[in-house]
């Protein structure tokens, strides 16, 4: 799924945190119109769900997913709403049942070599590498890359407009994530125009 996505779509995955409702659809459109389809709506807030649906009824180009996924039922809400993928920033053994059970594209979040062996374990070969600045960065990534060749990262947390190109040049990275490219600040003045520039960057 995630190799079909990224032939439409950039390697860029915005984390994105819906206060108001009524942003949910222009801000999907701008990222959409930049290049930049697959969008990861955070629940951490109580419009994430409503924005799910929103994003998915109005913007079909997107290619819409849920993230800060941490228990079953949040998975199956957001998937209700209309969630193609769902990312966790980790995972737990029910977590991961839920995932496999649904059987669609889940990316189980892993800071560690014993996080990622688990993961693997349990059937997942494409996983958030979370949070990845903090973990290590770039070098950790290339560390696990060498025993585990055959498991590949969404490396997010701690990345920005200056700093993703380096991570997307490491062979075992697939696409990269970040709040970089919704500002709280271009969200709230609702400046459209400047999220799809940010978009259109990459
Ligand atoms: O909400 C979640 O599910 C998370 O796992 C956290 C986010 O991925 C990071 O907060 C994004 O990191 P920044 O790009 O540094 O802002």
């Amino acid at each position: 799924m995630w190799d079909e996505w990224l032939t439409k779509s950039k390697p860029v995955m915005p984390v994105i945190v819906i206060d108001d409702i009524d942003t949910a659809v222009p801000m999907a459109q701008a990222l959409v119109a930049g290049g930049v389809k697959l969008l990861e709506v955070t629940l951490r807030t109580p419009a994430a769900l409503a924005a799910i649906s929103e994003i998915s009824r109005n913007v079909p180009e997107a290619i819409i997913g849920v993230g800060t996924v941490t228990s079953p039922d949040q998975l199956h809400a957001a998937l209700n709403r209309g969630a193609q993928f769902a990312v966790s920033p980790g995972f737990t053994p029910n977590l991961l049942a839920a995932a496999s059970e649904w059987g669609g594209p889940f990316l189980p979040g892993v800071a560690t070599p014993s996080e990622v062996m688990q993961a693997r374990e349990a059937g997942f070969t494409k996983m958030k590498f979370f949070p990845a600045v903090p973990s290590g960065g770039r070098s950790m990534l290339k560390a696990i890359g060498a025993p585990m060749p055959e498991v590949s990262f969404c490396p997010t947390g701690g990345i920005s407009a200056e700093t993703y190109h380096d991570f997307l040049a490491l062979d075992n990275v697939f696409a990269v994530g970040g709040s970089w490219l919704t500002p709280p600040d271009l969200m709230s003045a609702r400046n459209w125009q400047a999220i799809k520039d940010l978009a259109s960057d990459i």
